[in-house]
């Protein structure tokens, strides 16, 4: 019975021992790293993101209507599901915003090069470390209209329909780019939308929208500083 990734690696490690292979990848160090990794890189950041996402709602209070009056009109009061993505155009706009704007790995991760390269003109000697900075490309002023502001219109066309945005990659790009990208976009929809249906957020009373403060915390990963905020059920 395999019932999830560490059943299937244990499967595995198993099946090359009794076929004599004893120096497969499959052994319990990488097995243990590799569970690390998932948490590490696909649990936090997609939670971040999330709380990035609820803080920008409650701070912007016509984002968050135009949202629930999409989700209203759209699926009601039912649980989204993956393909309801799709006719969600400015839902998705505010997802694509807020992974923008939020810049939770501004430094994408360390490489180092192969080999000597030339690039753009610079020599790049091999072994050389290397952080491909996303900020330059996620807030860079000559292709967001807005880059600084959070502005779902960076990813909608004249009708409302969502865009693509080439600058736009949370994910980094090229070879080594996040693989769980496709899982984090699911799960960011899924629980975004979740609860925006589910719920209206606002600041705690007494304190206004204007000072909710988007200031991260500073860190390999962009985090918001601690807020609390009110989720308000809507049904
Ligand atoms: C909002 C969610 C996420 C963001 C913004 C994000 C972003 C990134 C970025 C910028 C990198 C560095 C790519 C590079 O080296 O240039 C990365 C690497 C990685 N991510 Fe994600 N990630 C997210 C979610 C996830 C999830 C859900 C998983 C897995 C379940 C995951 C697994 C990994 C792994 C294993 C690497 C290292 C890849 C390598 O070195 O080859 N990430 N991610």
């Amino acid at each position: 019975m395999c019932r999830c990734f560490v059943d299937a690696f244990l499967t595995r490690k198993l099946s090359l021992e009794e076929a004599g292979d004893k120096d497969s990848h499959y052994n319990d160090e990488n097995l243990a790293y590799s569970v690390i990794n998932l948490f590490a890189a696909g649990t936090d950041t997609t939670a971040n993101t999330l709380q990035w996402s609820l803080l920008f709602m409650a701070k912007y209070p016509q984002f968050q209507d135009k949202v629930q009056e999409e989700l209203s009109r759209v699926i009601g009061s039912r649980q989204a599901r993956a393909e309801d993505r799709k006719n969600l155009p400015y839902t998705d706009a505010v997802i694509h915003e807020t992974q923008r704007l939020a810049n939770i790995v501004p430094m994408a991760v360390l490489h180092r090069t192969s080999q000597d390269v030339t690039f753009q003109g610079y020599f790049i000697k091999e072994g050389t470390c290397v952080l491909p900075l996303l900020t330059s490309v996620l807030y860079d002023e000559s292709e967001w209209e807005t880059p600084h502001t959070f502005n779902p219109s960076h990813f909608l066309d004249k009708e409302g329909e969502f865009i693509r945005r080439d600058a736009s990659m949370p994910f980094s790009a090229g070879r080594r780019m996040c693989p769980g990208e496709s899982l984090a976009r699911m799960e960011l929809f899924l629980f975004f939308t979740f609860l925006l249906v589910r719920f209206r957020f606002t600041p705690p009373p007494g304190v206004t929208e204007d000072e909710l403060d988007l200031t991260p915390v500073v860190g390999f990963i962009l985090t918001p500083s601690p807020h609390e905020l009110c989720a308000v059920s809507r049904q």
